[in-house]
């Protein structure tokens, strides 16, 4: 699958996040797209999924322009937000909680039966390490980071062929980023996933194309292209430390 940024110009409030900007999320394969606070990734990803109209432009998915639809996208694309408007008090275990998503998406139990959603569950909940001692725990008695990885599963189980994850990786812990790190990896071997993130390196390894979104500015292309000292000092300035041969980024995130 191929979504295609089309000329655009993004405005949110009074920032611009991107002008006349071109670009192929091509899949399957990873896209990172990074940024310091504000630059405006959250918002990119709103684009595309329909939620925000660009000032300027097309999104296009396969050749369908899907700019401003979100209806187009059902079943084509399962979105991780950064916040949960969900109520963590909810009074569900968490293996209810995943059957109710699923519920509310229509292609699952429909389509196969209680059996293979049961079964699409448990991977999902074990593929994010969750244990299936916590399935029959209230969800308000996760931590964090186990919440995290449960609004995780929730997004890789509606097997949709595009998956935008907005940084799935805050909040969980340094094994827990490097298991999910692999993970996506090896799920944009056969999808297209886009996700952004302030620990870009981690996921590196697994990365086609990285996104470097600041100051209304965009660069696009291959890690070893666009993550360049010349383009972080551009978007980073000041937070960009240099330590002998590597550079980090003091991000305030
Ligand atoms: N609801 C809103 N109305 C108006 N402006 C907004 C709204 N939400 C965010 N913005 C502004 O849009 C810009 C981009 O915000 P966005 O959340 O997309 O950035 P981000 O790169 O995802 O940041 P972070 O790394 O902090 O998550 C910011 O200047 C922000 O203040």
């Amino acid at each position: 699958m191929k979504i295609l940024l089309e000329n655009l110009t993004i405005i949110r409030g009074e920032k611009k996040i991107v002008e006349n900007f071109t670009a192929e999320f091509q899949g399957p394969g990873l896209i990172q797209v990074i940024g310091p606070n504000g630059a405006g990734k959250t918002t990119l990803f709103l684009t595309i999924l329909g939620l925000l109209k660009p000032s300027k432009g097309r999104i296009l998915i396969d050749n369908d322009d899907v700019t401003g639809s979100t209806q187009k996208l059902k079943g084509m694309v399962a979105y991780l937000p950064q916040r949960f408007e969900i109520p963590r008090n909810l009074p569900l275990t968490v293996f209810e909680f995943m059957e109710c998503c699923m519920r509310l998406n229509s292609k699952w139990p429909r389509v196969f039966g209680r059996k293979v959603s049961s079964d699409r569950i448990a991977q999902a909940l074990k593929l994010v390490g969750l244990e299936e001692q916590l399935w029959a725990s209230k969800i308000s008695r996760l931590s964090g980071g186990q919440f995290q990885r449960l609004m995780i599963a929730r997004t890789l189980m509606l097997d949709t062929p595009i998956i935008i994850l907005d940084e799935p990786l805050s909040n969980i812990d340094p094994e827990g980023r490097k298991i999910m790190a692999d993970l996506f990896g090896r799920i944009s071997n056969e999808k297209l996933v886009i996700l952004s993130s302030h620990d870009p390196m981690l996921l590196m390894p697994y990365t086609s194309k990285i996104l470097v979104l600041g100051s209304g500015q965009a660069y696009y292309g291959a890690p070893q292209d666009v993550v360049t000292k010349v383009v972080l000092n551009k978007i980073y300035g000041e937070c960009l430390i240099e330590v002998k041969d590597h550079i980090h980024i003091a991000d305030w995130h």
